[in-house]
């Protein structure tokens, strides 16, 4: 028998912003010397105030100032939560979690074009819910604790293991993730690694954070 199974893709670097922006111009300044320094799929902007709910004011200024310039380098630029201002910002896509737009109004609203992820928390059964109603991918986490976010559930390994084995549909691992313990999640399937903290926290700044991801996404490949 002839073995056709293909190799899976190269593990792919997911950006999510941080949940607060004071400076945008210092921001996409440094986001443009982030984005050049090794290979970045996509940019969410994920732009929250003090109550966890999308700061639109925030999310059109930073969108304004950033968007075309990461779709230049490559990279697909998605909202958090909001459809009709990824829209009207000229975006790739949007990211829905459990509370926000069903799936299928954001495609109708969107596009067959647009990409549209979805939040599975650690539910494969929402996973493939999701999937049927016409999601791009799936996000599970929080894979590690993370202090971006309040009231996340853990989601184990397994979850990586059995949607990459059965599905075709992109899977996301999210949730605390950082260069010295993403490894485990690139070998048990994830498509793509968002990161928020991992990224802009990193000891030795952003750009080297990406460095280090796409060369631990190598050393795995
Ligand atoms: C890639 C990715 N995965 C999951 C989430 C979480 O979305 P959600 O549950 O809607 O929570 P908020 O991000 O809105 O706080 C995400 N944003 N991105
Ligand atoms: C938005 C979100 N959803 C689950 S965990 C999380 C936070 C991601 O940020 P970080 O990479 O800093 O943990
Ligand atoms: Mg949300």
């Amino acid at each position: 028998m002839t073995d056709t199974a293909q190799p899976r893709p190269r593990t792919r670097l997911y950006l999510i912003t941080p949940p607060q922006i004071g400076d945008v111009s210092a921001f996409r300044k440094s986001l443009e010397e982030t984005l050049s320094a090794g290979d970045v799929a996509s940019l969410q902007l994920r732009l929250k105030g003090q109550d966890g709910m999308i700061d639109m004011q925030a999310t059109q200024e930073v969108g304004a100032a950033v968007t075309a310039m990461a779709q230049e380098a490559g990279v697909a630029v998605l909202i958090n939560d909001a459809a009709e201002l990824s829209r009207q910002l000229g975006a790739d896509g949007v990211h829905l979690g459990w509370d926000d737009m069903p799936v299928k109004t954001a495609r109708a609203l969107l596009g067959p074009d647009a990409i549209i992820g979805a939040t599975a928390k650690n539910s494969y059964h929402r996973a493939m819910q999701a999937g049927e109603d016409g999601a791009d991918y799936v996000a599970f986490g929080a894979f590690y604790p993370t202090t971006t976010k309040e009231g996340t559930i853990p989601a184990e390994l397994e979850l990586l293991e059995v949607w990459q084995s059965a599905m075709i549909l992109p899977c996301v691992a999210i949730g605390g993730i950082t260069v010295s313990n993403a490894a485990p999640l690139v070998t048990a399937g994830a498509d793509f690694l968002a990161v928020s903290s991992g990224v802009w926290n990193h000891e030795d700044g952003p750009a080297a954070a990406v460095r280090a991801f796409n060369a631990l996404f190598e050393s795995l490949a």
